[in-house]
């Protein structure tokens, strides 16, 4: 057993790299990584997202989707940037995910300095009627579940799913995979679009290895009390595993 640290990534959703650029040096030293993902990228290309990524641990989220040779081809293109967390989509399928996890293995060396690839399972914006929606006749749990057994098998070196899961999944996968947890609403405030949601000391106590948490920081009046206050909730969660 060893005592376990859950960590803190801000996502930086905006189209400005002037805000992004603010709230990355205001967030320097309190949060443990940033995310930029498809708004940032979209907006202000590939050499922003680098900018940014040389100055702080980098989670690159675009969760690519496609077939096999496309993705795995996507991934190659981003490695110069050298993230330290990459998404796909689960739901792409297990050579998907073998393909690209040979592609970012190949591209580096060092296993040490590869980017680390996490598979999407279920978002959290969605719940058991979403699901059935789309056609899923299952509860969140059993497909994320279902879905991550699925992709750790493949070569996923983690998972992204709400703090709802993580107990299922550790049973399921052990202490190995990475589990990064977005769906986090620190008590009292505003659920937004998320449907799966805990409190960072909920999903610290759950074990998750990250917690993902974007307009809770990025919306308050002073982002970097935000983010000090998380840490410091998150710090209060003494767990070993
Ligand atoms: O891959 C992700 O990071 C992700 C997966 C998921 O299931 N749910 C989810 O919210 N996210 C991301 O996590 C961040 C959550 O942002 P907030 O809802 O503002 O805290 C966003 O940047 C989402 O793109």
């Amino acid at each position: 057993m060893s005592a376990h640290r859950t960590r803190l990534i801000a996502a930086l959703d905006t189209a400005s790299y002037d805000q992004a650029l603010q709230w990355a040096t205001a967030l320097d030293g309190i949060v443990d990584a940033i995310k930029l993902g498809l708004e940032f990228t979209y907006a202000c290309g590939l050499d922003a997202v680098k900018a940014l990524g040389n100055r702080q641990d980098l989670f690159l989220d675009l969760k690519l989707h496609d077939i096999p040779n496309t993705v795995s081809s996507g991934l190659r293109a981003l490695t110069p940037i050298k993230p330290r967390l990459m998404t796909i989509h689960a739901l792409g399928g297990a050579e998907m995910i073998s393909r690209s996890r040979a592609t970012l293995e190949d591209a580096f060396d060092n296993d040490e300095k590869r980017p680390k690839l996490l598979a999407v399972t279920v978002l959290t914006s969605m719940n058991e009627q979403s699901l059935n929606e789309i056609g899923i006749n299952a509860t969140p749990l059993d497909e994320v579940v279902r879905l991550g057994r699925m992709a750790i098998r493949a070569g996923a070196d983690g998972l992204v799913c709400s703090a709802h899961e993580i107990t299922a999944l550790r049973d399921a996968l052990g202490d190995g995979p990475e589990l990064v947890v977005p769906g986090i609403r620190p008590a009292g405030s505003n659920t937004d679009d998320q449907k799966r949601i805990m409190t960072p000391a909920q999903a610290a106590q759950a074990g998750a290895d990250w917690i993902v948490v974007g307009r809770p920081i990025t919306r308050a009046d002073d982002p970097a009390a935000a983010a000090q206050a998380i840490q410091n909730e998150l710090q209060a969660v003494t767990r070993c595993r």
